[in-house]
């Protein structure tokens, strides 16, 4: 499978602060992957390297092969953008705005615009300053699968949408994608729609990427483990136990690692641990366990 979007030891700092360094990670064509981290990691920093608004420090990306800084125009017309949700000419209607973005793409594809437009009930006449966040967010989305473009790089796609909208959205945009072989990047901060959306996952933890894996591996193979320990019981060091914690003589943490290995591992740091538990998780626990609640 190719690689659609290509980046190589990117780091980025903002003035003395280091954000992450030796970022790596590919997108492979016809594929949906979902960059997730906590608040801060760097997520809208990526996307705004991706999109040449930013020059990392070092690295390098590629998209369809060419390096983004010297990107051609016809090849940046592949990529619909939306960055942080929002439209610019505000003082249009839904209908004049159509028009204005069709004359700069010649592959226009005005009925997905529209069934899109009626799917959540915005009338053509309605002007985009007097329609909610939520409401403006999902034109912006309009417009980007309007563009028909071969990659769609998303930042916070769900910012101000309704759960019944951010689940029509990202039913939609999963059909859409796939039926159309289309390479998908996006972020968000609701990770139960991610769960049903992506093909892949990369979490960023400060300064790094903790994982990218495959979301069918991640919910396969992410376990939450309890047991009963003593008082005053140790903390188990061990590094593929994550986020350890000791609430009321119960230890908790996930591991990808299956249960024997796991009640080896405990008995072999001494770790008198009784009623070992293991339970499957969602991506949201997945995530919050492998990153930490705070
Ligand atoms: N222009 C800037 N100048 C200085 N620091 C910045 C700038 N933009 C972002 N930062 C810092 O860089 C870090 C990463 O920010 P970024 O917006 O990429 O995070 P994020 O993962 O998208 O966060 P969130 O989940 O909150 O949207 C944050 O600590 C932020 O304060």
């Amino acid at each position: 499978m190719e690689s659609v979007i290509e980046c190589r030891n990117l780091t980025h700092c903002y003035g003395r602060r280091k954000i992450y360094e030796n970022l790596s990670f590919d997108v492979p064509e016809g594929r949906i992957l979902g960059l997730l981290g906590k608040n801060g990691t760097g997520k809208t920093t990526t996307i705004n390297i991706l999109s040449g608004y930013l020059e990392p420090r070092s690295g390098e990306c590629r998209i369809f092969g060419e390096n983004i800084r010297r990107m051609r125009p016809l090849t940046r017309r592949r990529i619909g953008l939306l960055i942080e949700g929002h439209v610019q000419y505000q003082f249009m209607s839904i209908e004049q705005i159509e028009r204005f973005y069709a004359a700069f793409y010649p592959k226009w594809r005005r009925e997905a615009y529209y069934e899109l437009m009626r799917k959540l009930h915005v009338g053509p006449g309605q002007r985009i300053s007097r329609m909610s966040c939520g409401q403006r967010s999902q034109v912006a989305l309009g417009l980007i699968l309007a563009q028909d473009p071969d990659l769609l790089v998303l930042d916070d796609f769900s910012l101000g949408l309704d759960p019944g909208y951010r689940r029509l959205f990202a039913d939609y945009l999963r059909e859409y994608a796939k039926a159309e072989g289309k390479t998908v990047f996006l972020t968000s901060h609701i990770i139960q729609d991610m769960e049903r959306l992506i093909d892949d996952c990369i979490i960023m933890d400060y300064g790094r990427i903790l994982l990218q894996r495959p979301v069918g591996e991640i919910l396969d193979r992410v376990r939450r483990y309890t047991c009963r320990v003593p008082e005053g019981a140790p903390l188990p060091g061990d590094g593929e136990f994550y986020h350890p914690s000791v609430v009321r003589s119960t230890l908790e943490f996930c591991s990808f690692l299956p249960y024997g290995e796991v009640a080896r591992r405990l008995a072999e740091a001494g770790i008198p641990a009784e009623e070992l538990h293991e339970e499957r998780v969602s991506l949201e626990d997945a995530f919050i366990g492998l990153t930490g609640k705070y």
